[in-house]
């Protein structure tokens, strides 16, 4: 008898969550079902013959009548009895509480094995910081996958050898061999649940890797784990009658079932009833188990899945440097320069954000936008420090309130690198040295008097036709050099306006003036000027607040949404709940959420899909927080929604000085809410623009190719609908030269040949692009001016309650950008120019 041990939890391998709603409307139906009611009765029948069956009938079962041996089936003994005259059903029905028993014990062992070592890289695989914690996380996760590539069987018969013959080893060996089926299994939900946006906010939010684990990835993974428990239960029971079938399980003078069956086959040819008793008791017992299990299933709604697959391609290309923008007069809220974000491949690496910039005054609202895939989410993740292991975040600089959030393992190199650059940059300004940096800055002076093409043309010319080939050649080390060159442009133009102090300053100590600011924030978080992670983390918690895209997964569905944002301060201002409850309420009113107190004690689905997204909102508020980073916080609402969670937000980031970085495909929507925009294309920033030089005078092709794209009411309904021809590029697979170059109506050999750099031409204005110095044509005639920014709420730390927002306040349109992914091949390639709004180039 060879049962197959732990099959439940690897039956279940795959399971998965069909709906977070609570299950209990659903429980009566599934006991009502066939399959409810006979798994109940089963199970129902072997607890009670457990529980009762040795009170009753032990005398029976162990009495040995010599005058009765090996007796057949009688109305005294209905099955027979056996080699001492023992009445083999009093046996088998005793059998019942130690069969069951040990059953049970294996499977909480086994259970309690799997779920340790299953949640164990979730728990010490998250965050960059934590090198070891990773490491092991990764042996931990190698140990699973090899112990479940073994036959149980195997595994139970391995273990039983080394905890030797018994009932004590047998309750051990098949604990240890359940154990790796059901860590798999939950260690493959943890990390599903762990890639949900309440996973990242509860991180954002600061809150512990252990509370993570037990208050929101539990919970959500404990359905199904039940369900796994159940069915390994009916294995289990299995496993223990096959080890005590040949000898490895229980011993005389015990007896469970198993015991019972290797008794009985010396018999099976002369009382086949006798032997076969307890081989009908195991089925049936594993029977009820797993039909129980399967009864759970239905009623908690889980169901398996499909796992996908991922394909690694060639590494990504390296833009040029981008030019920095000019350092804001006071301490930038964040700083970002030269951001890379990368994930290993088979091939190597794929690099989705590849250099992007950008700085952020205290209360400045910046967009992101562009098609999907562009980088835009993981440039937000990345600065929210939310990019999981194999992710690789890099950066010159990622400051945020003066506080260096890079982890220095990860970025050290490159830092070495630009401090070994910035010392030369001083060193030549000294000595005067450097023409060639003169002459390009003088070109850079130029481009900031509005003469762009001068500028362009001396990167065009010098730069970075060697930048390209150096970095398609592989050579980082060289294009990092080129970087330092950038910090050193502006330097020496300094010098040669008279600043020269300011220059070498600057030059020097570079962007170290934040070293500076970065000890006063050290201060007041009470810390040096390198943070610790957790103190880092606590920085982040009360100062950053993210807001994603989709509000249903925003939330943890298992919690009530006023705990949830109570958790917050909970976490990070160790008030008593009573007042933490009272904040959150609080909040959720502030964000127009009416009868607050008794919404807050609903659950996730009670919300309607816009009042989720203001919950995440109020949570994101809940710490006062600095920098809101919303992530398409619109797409998945109507318009009406949409307009009040743009409300919400302006009105927020005016009464609280917030800075906003609003990620959206819509570049209509940005508008109205932000200051400036950056568009990003293959995973860098092409255009720098201030809003309300977006819709008619934006540098870039993709820029004006997105603005034409956006229909509006006016637009003619009898002309084809503007659309972007082709598709951008995967991350995997870039072109040399400009990205957007296959798609342009502008593109040149040039293009083709060499990526621009992102060059500044006017004050808070840069472009990457060869032709950008041709005059941007009007937006077509079916364009319409921005209307303004949503009206804000001065001077006021709560937002009005009214729930209506004024139509004249802010009409924030919900058209998109066309799907451009689904544009019919045949349509792609013979769009004339004039769609793109490339003829106004
Ligand atoms: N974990 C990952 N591993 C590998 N590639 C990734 C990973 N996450 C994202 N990418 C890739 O990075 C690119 C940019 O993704 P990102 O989510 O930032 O795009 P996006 O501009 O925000 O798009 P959308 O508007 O559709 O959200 C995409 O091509 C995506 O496939």
């Amino acid at each position: 008898m060879a049962a197959p041990l732990n099959g439940a939890p690897e039956d279940l391998m795959a399971i998965e969550l069909t709906r977070p709603a609570p299950t209990a409307r659903r429980w009566p139906a599934a006991l009502r079902s066939p399959l409810g009611i006979t798994a109940a009765v089963l199970l129902l029948a072997v607890l009670v013959l457990a529980v009762v069956a040795p009170l009753i009938w032990q005398d029976r079962a162990e009495a040995v009548q010599s005058a009765e041996i090996l007796q057949g089936p009688s109305s005294a003994h209905p099955v027979g009895t056996d080699l001492l005259g023992r009445d083999i059903l009093a046996r088998v029905l005793v059998a019942t509480r130690l069969s069951v028993g040990l059953a049970l014990l294996a499977t909480v062992i086994g259970v309690t094995a799997g779920l340790v070592l299953g949640t164990a890289p979730t728990l010490l695989g998250r965050g960059g910081e934590r090198r070891l914690g990773r490491w092991v996380g990764r042996w931990i996760s190698a140990f699973i996958n090899i112990a479940v590539a073994f036959p149980s069987l195997l595994l139970a018969l391995f273990f039983a050898v080394i905890f030797g013959v018994g009932a004590r080893g047998a309750v051990l060996a098949i604990g240890f061999a359940t154990a790796p089926g059901f860590a798999r299994l939950t260690q493959t939900m943890a990390a599903g649940i762990s890639s949900r946006d309440f996973i990242a906010a509860a991180r954002v939010a600061g809150i512990g890797r252990m509370r993570i684990l037990i208050r929101h990835v539990l919970p959500n993974i404990a359905e199904p784990l039940v369900v796994s428990a159940t069915m390994a239960l009916g294995s289990a029971l299995l496993s223990f009658a096959s080890l005590s079938f040949l000898g490895l399980g229980v011993q005389a003078p015990s007896y469970d079932w198993g015991r019972l069956l290797g008794e009985g086959l010396a018999q099976i040819y002369v009382h086949p009833a006798g032997a076969l008793a307890a081989g009908v008791a195991v089925v049936l017992a594993a029977m009820a188990f797993n039909l129980s299990g399967e009864a759970v299933a239905r009623a908690i709604g889980v169901r398996a899945s499909h796992t996908s697959k991922h394909t690694g391609t060639a590494p990504g290309h390296e833009p040029p440097a981008a030019q920095p923008e000019p350092p804001p007069a006071d301490q930038p809220l964040l700083a970002v320069r030269n951001l890379r974000v990368g994930f290993p491949t088979a091939t190597g690496e794929v690099t989705p954000v590849r250099g992007v910039s950008l700085t952020m005054r205290p209360g400045e609202a910046i967009g992101i936008v562009g098609e999907s895939g562009s980088g835009k989410s993981l440039t937000a993740l990345a600065i929210a420090q939310l990019i999981e292991h194999p992710g690789r975040v890099t950066a010159d600089r990622l400051e945020f309130l003066g506080v260096d959030l890079r982890d220095d393992e990860r970025s050290r190199s490159v830092e070495q690198l630009r401090d070994g650059e910035r010392l030369r940059g001083v060193e030549q300004l000294r000595g005067g040295e450097h023409a060639g940096s003169v002459e390009q800055s003088r070109a850079v002076a130029r481009s900031g008097d509005g003469e762009l093409s001068s500028s362009v043309e001396q990167s065009r010319d010098s730069e970075r036709p060697s930048s390209t080939e150096q970095l398609r050649d592989g050579e980082r080390l060289r294009g990092v050099e080129q970087s330092g060159d950038g910090e050193r442009l502006r330097g020496v133009e300094q010098v040669r306006d008279g600043e020269r102090a300011r220059g070498v300053e600057q030059v020097g100590d570079g962007e170290r003036s934040g070293d500076g600011e970065r000890s006063r924030e050290g201060e007041r978080l009470g810390a040096g000027p390198g943070l610790s992670a957790s103190e880092r983390r606590r920085m982040l918690g009360t100062s950053l607040a993210m807001v994603f895209q989709d509000p249903m997964t925003s939330l943890n569905p298992v919690h009530r949404v006023g705990r949830q944002l109570a958790e917050v301060v909970r976490e990070h201002q160790r008030v008593d709940r009573r007042t933490a409850w009272r904040r959150a309420v609080d909040r959720l009113s502030a964000v127009r959420i009416s009868d607050a107190e008794r919404r807050a004690k609903q659950l996730p689905h009670e919300f309607s899909g816009g009042m989720r997204q203001r919950a995440m909102i109020g949570m994101g508020v809940m710490a006062n927080p600095k920098l809101i980073i919303a992530d398409e916080p619109t797409t998945a609402l109507d318009v009406t929604v949409q307009r009040q969670v743009l409300q919400l937000l302006a009105n927020i980031r005016a009464a609280e000085d917030v800075g906003l970085l609003f990620i959206s495909h819509d570049v209509t929507v940005v508008g109205q809410v932000c200051d400036r925009v950056l568009v990003m294309y293959a995973g860098r920033v092409v255009e720098d623009v201030p809003t309300d030089a977006l819709l008619h005078d934006a540098r870039h092709p993709y820029t004006r190719a997105l603005v034409a794209a956006v229909p509006d009411m006016t637009t003619d309904r009898d002309a084809p609908l503007a659309v972007i021809p082709g598709r951008p590029p995967d991350p995997h697979d870039l072109p040399v030269g400009c990205p957007y170059a296959p798609r342009c109506p502008l593109a040149t050999e040039q293009c083709r040949r060499a990526d621009p750099p992102l060059a500044s031409y006017a004050a808070g204005r840069r472009v990457a692009c060869w032709h950008a110095d041709r005059a941007p044509a009007a937006v077509p005639g079916n364009r319409t001016a921005p209307a303004g920014p949503p009206a804000a709420v001065p001077d006021n730390r709560t937002v009005p309650d009214d729930d209506v927002v004024p139509d004249d306040d802010v009409v924030p349109d919900n058209r998109t950008v066309p799907d451009h992914d689904v544009v019919p091949d045949d349509e792609k390639d013979d769009r004339p120019a004039a769609s793109l709004g490339g003829e106004r180039g």
